[in-house]
């Protein structure tokens, strides 16, 4: 090292030191924007754009060697073999041409450190070559290990500047790989120097064809002029480039700004620029993010290995923003060429909305969008579920089916937006009574079902029913308490039922059984339930087949005046002629035909025989047929009505319908429209089974009722029950005050038949005037010349 140092400071004209220096400088930096420009020209000018910064790298070392060899005064004459000196500069130009192509191979990570070794060893081959070209009237005598830490410093050092200038296209980078060539050519240059020893020798005579100094000088000057030409070329085209670069990133930014999509170009894990969706989602500015490593917010690194390993892939991660808040991402890598070099960008899309909705349509799945209960699927789900589970447990599950009683009523009456009010609020109500590992759903309208587990004791299940029966001892947006109960079935397993759908029919014969011992109240199944329930799907199956099988017939039963036992009309009863049961009630089939809906097949049918019956009597007589809720409010009701009375010729004023009080609140509005229609066209309307519904008084006002028919059991109980006669006196006054016949139903005795009398009854119907019975029995009334009912009875009434 002090060898070195006596070199420089004793044996070399300093200035010129320094300007080898510089020069040396000059042309490292050169040879770094040259070695950029190389990497970024396109295939076609790329062997050309080498062999320009081979030549100033290569004329710099030269120009570098030379100058310092100017500087160097061995107090000798010195002189310059021409061949030789020509000879270094071509080493120099081959060689670092080799080093700088060989830095730049695509593929290899190494390239850029084996490239600027291969330079180092350029340098030293000039070196070396230059000094051979160097006469002096002495002899030369070389420091050996000087010569070799000159090769390996040449080397080395070289071998990181291309490493460094390569390492990035910022300005710190090349500045930093030029300092480190300079270092590389300037540490070899005088450390080879060092190792010179010269002894005088005046009997050594320079060769003739030698050059002075000066004229080396002069050489060495034009190709420092050459190197400054091509550094200014060089930087010219730096400036360029960076011009070009600079706007390149500010389109692809003006581009990837306008992207939905969070867009991150990264150089390996290190983030170089972003857009505006990205910066947003993190909650900082792009600058801030610039610079900084992916993985602050792509966390899992396995997930970043990934998304790098398999481009073009989605794949879903999570995203970190600037509080630490994770929120779920899709990712996908491409390669793009960015500002000249290979980088990655990285799509961000942020799947919080699809996740939203995934979360939305999966609670819609499984639960009811009213009462945010389970629905049916999910109940259906849980209750295999368990019964798997207690069936290997060997233990005893409960299931409770629930039905709200008049909660048609409250649809009906206060408007279907109570009627949600009322399911929610129930919701919640049966909600706050459930135990632990219980599960409430609704099966749809007013039912609602349990899943009561693990239960020891049926008593316990007991308890349950009776705490959700009080539950619902409440009052509401002035709908009153106790208007809405419920009903309950259950069912227990394994007893009960060994799957889901043995326990649900189970449980639903249970409740059925509960609705109609009351209401309000909740039964156990027994095995004699199921019997019951099958018998019910029997009738309904044998009742759709009754009308093509001839099975339906029609008794008629007279209305006659209680004062003259003249008769008025009949009504029209409907009678079942089952094949293998024989006649079955119509207070049995007929509510199942209205549950099942089929009362609408059968209406229509005993509308069109009665009409036609009653137009071939020879007498106007009046015929009354029951009509129920469902066929009153059914679409094309009074249009049908018009149809039949049409068909058959029949008056519409012999026509009188009977419609029961429960049949006008199920759809009061409907069936207000259809009777206004019917009163128009003339039918007469009748209020059925008075007394035993709500016996609403406005009602009868707000209806067009042209007759009230008291139910047969006030009539059957006015001598039994002094309560039942109140009723008829008050029913009978009330017809009176509002200018409405009343007509008695049931009269069985001429005491009945006395007491109406007394009362002021018009008009009567019951087996004291007749039974139901086919119309041929009662020929002799439809006929012109019989007007009054032959009974004993009733000339013993007038008595
Ligand atoms: N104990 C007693 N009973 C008497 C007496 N006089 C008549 N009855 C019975 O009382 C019922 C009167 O009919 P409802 O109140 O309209 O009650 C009817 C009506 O609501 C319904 N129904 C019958 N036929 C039809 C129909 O064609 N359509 C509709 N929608 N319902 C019908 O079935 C119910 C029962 O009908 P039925 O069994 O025929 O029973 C008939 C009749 O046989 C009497 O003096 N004593």
């Amino acid at each position: 090292m002090l060898t070195v140092y006596d070199c420089i400071v004793s044996d070399h004209d300093l200035r010129l030191v320094a300007l080898a220096a510089l020069v040396c400088a000059l042309a490292s930096l050169t040879a770094v924007n040259l070695l950029h420009h190389v990497r970024r020209a396109d295939r076609g000018n790329r062997a050309s754009w080498l062999c320009i910064a081979a030549a100033s790298t290569g004329f710099g070392i030269w120009a570098t060697h030379f100058i310092a060899m100017l500087a160097f005064s061995p107090s000798v004459p010195t002189a310059y073999n021409v061949v030789l000196t020509v000879v270094s500069l071509i080493a120099a130009v081959l060689l670092t041409g080799i080093g700088l192509g060989a830095a730049l191979r695509p593929g290899l990570v190494a390239a850029p450190w084996i490239g600027g070794a291969i330079v180092g060893g350029g340098i030293a081959v000039m070196h070396y070559t230059g000094m051979a070209a160097f006469e002096v009237a002495g002899t030369i005598t070389w420091n050996h290990w000087l010569v070799a830490a000159s090769i390996g410093l040449g080397a080395a050092i070289g071998a990181a500047a291309l490493s460094v200038a390569l390492d990035s296209t910022v300005l710190r980078a090349k500045l930093s790989g030029a300092l480190l060539l300079t270092l590389a050519i300037c540490s070899h240059h005088f450390t080879a120097m060092g190792a010179v020893a010269i002894t005088p020798d005046p009997s050594i005579a320079l060769s003739s064809s030698s050059i002075h100094a000066g004229w080396l000088a002069a050489g060495v000057a034009l190709v420092s002029l050459a190197i400054l030409l091509i550094a200014v070329v060089a930087l010219s085209l730096d400036i360029r480039d960076r011009r070009r670069a600079s706007l390149e990133i500010e389109r692809m930014r003006d581009l990837t700004d306008a992207a939905v999509e969070g867009l991150v170009v990264c150089a390996g894990d290190v983030i170089v620029t972003v857009n505006q969706s990205f910066a947003r989602l993190t909650g900082l500015t792009a600058e801030q993010i610039a610079g900084r490593d992916l993985s602050e917010w792509v966390p899992d690194a396995a997930k970043r290995d990934t998304l790098f390993t398999f481009l073009g892939r989605a794949i879903e991660t999570e995203l970190r923003n600037a509080d630490g808040a994770l929120m779920p991402v899709e990712l996908i890598a491409r390669q793009i060429s960015y500002n000249g070099a290979p980088h990655n960008v990285v799509a961000f899309r942020d799947l919080r909305d699809r996740r939203d909705a995934e979360a939305q349509i999966r609670y819609l799945a499984h639960h009811d969008p009213l009462t945010g209960l389970g629905n049916r699927a999910s109940f259906d789900h849980r209750l295999d579920r368990e019964i798997r589970f207690h069936r290997r447990a060997r233990r005893q599950l409960a299931l409770l089916c629930l039905d709200l009683d008049g909660f048609k009523e409250v649809n009906d009456i206060y408007g279907h937006a109570a009627g949600d009010r009322v399911l929610q609020d129930i919701a919640k109500h049966f909600s706050s009574v459930l135990g632990e590992g219980q599960m409430l759903a609704r099966l749809g309208g007013d039912e609602f079902a349990i899943i009561a587990p693990l239960v020891t004791d049926p008593a316990q299940v007991g308890q349950l029913a009776d705490t959700l029966l009080k539950s619902l001892a409440w009052e509401q947006d002035g709908i009153p308490a106790g208007l809405v109960s419920v009903s309950i079935g259950v069912a227990l397993y394994p007893s009960d039922g060994k799957d889901r759908t043995e326990l649900l029919s189970s449980a639903d014969a249970a409740l059925y059984r509960a609705k109609t011992e009351g209401k309000g109240t909740y039964r156990f199944f027994e095995a004699a339930m199921g019997a019951q329930i099958r018998e019910r799907r029997s009738i309904e199956h044998d009742l759709r087949g009754a009308i093509a099988n001839n099975e339906l017939s029609l008794a008629y039963q007279p209305q006659a005046q209680v004062e003259t036992g003249e008769v008025n009309g009949f009504e029209v009863l409907l009678r079942w002629n089952h094949p293998a049961r024989g006649n079955v009630p119509p207070a049995l089939f007929i509510p199942i035909a209205e549950e099942s809906g089929l009362i609408l097949k059968l209406g229509e049918w005993v509308m069109r025989e009665a009409c036609r019956e009653a137009a071939t009597w020879m007498r106007p007589l009046t015929i009354a047929v029951n009509v129920s809720a469902l066929q009153l409010t059914s679409d094309g009701f009074v249009e049908f009505i018009e149809a039949t009375l049409g068909e058959t010729k029949l008056p519409s004023h012999r026509l009188e319908i009977e419609i029961t009080e429960t049949a006008l609140v199920r759809d009061p509005n409907r069936a207000l429209h259809s009777l206004q229609r019917l009163k128009a066209i003339g039918v007469n309307i009748a209020m059925d089974d008075f007394g035993t519904g709500y016996s609403s008084l406005s009602n009868l006002r707000a209806f067009p009722f042209d007759k009230i028919k008291i139910d047969r059991s006030f009539i059957q109980a006015v001598h039994a029950n002094p309560q039942a006669a109140a009723i008829v006196r008050a029913v009978l006054g009330l017809g009176r005050g509002l200018g409405l016949p009343v007509i008695a139903e049931g009269v069985e005795t001429a005491e009945e038949l006395r007491f109406l009398g007394l009362e002021g009854c018009a008009e009567a119907q019951g087996y004291l005037f007749g039974r139901p019975a086919p119309i041929k029995e009662f020929v002799p009334l439809i006929s012109a010349n019989v007007v009054t009912l032959p009974q004993p009875h009733v000339k013993a009434a007038r008595n």
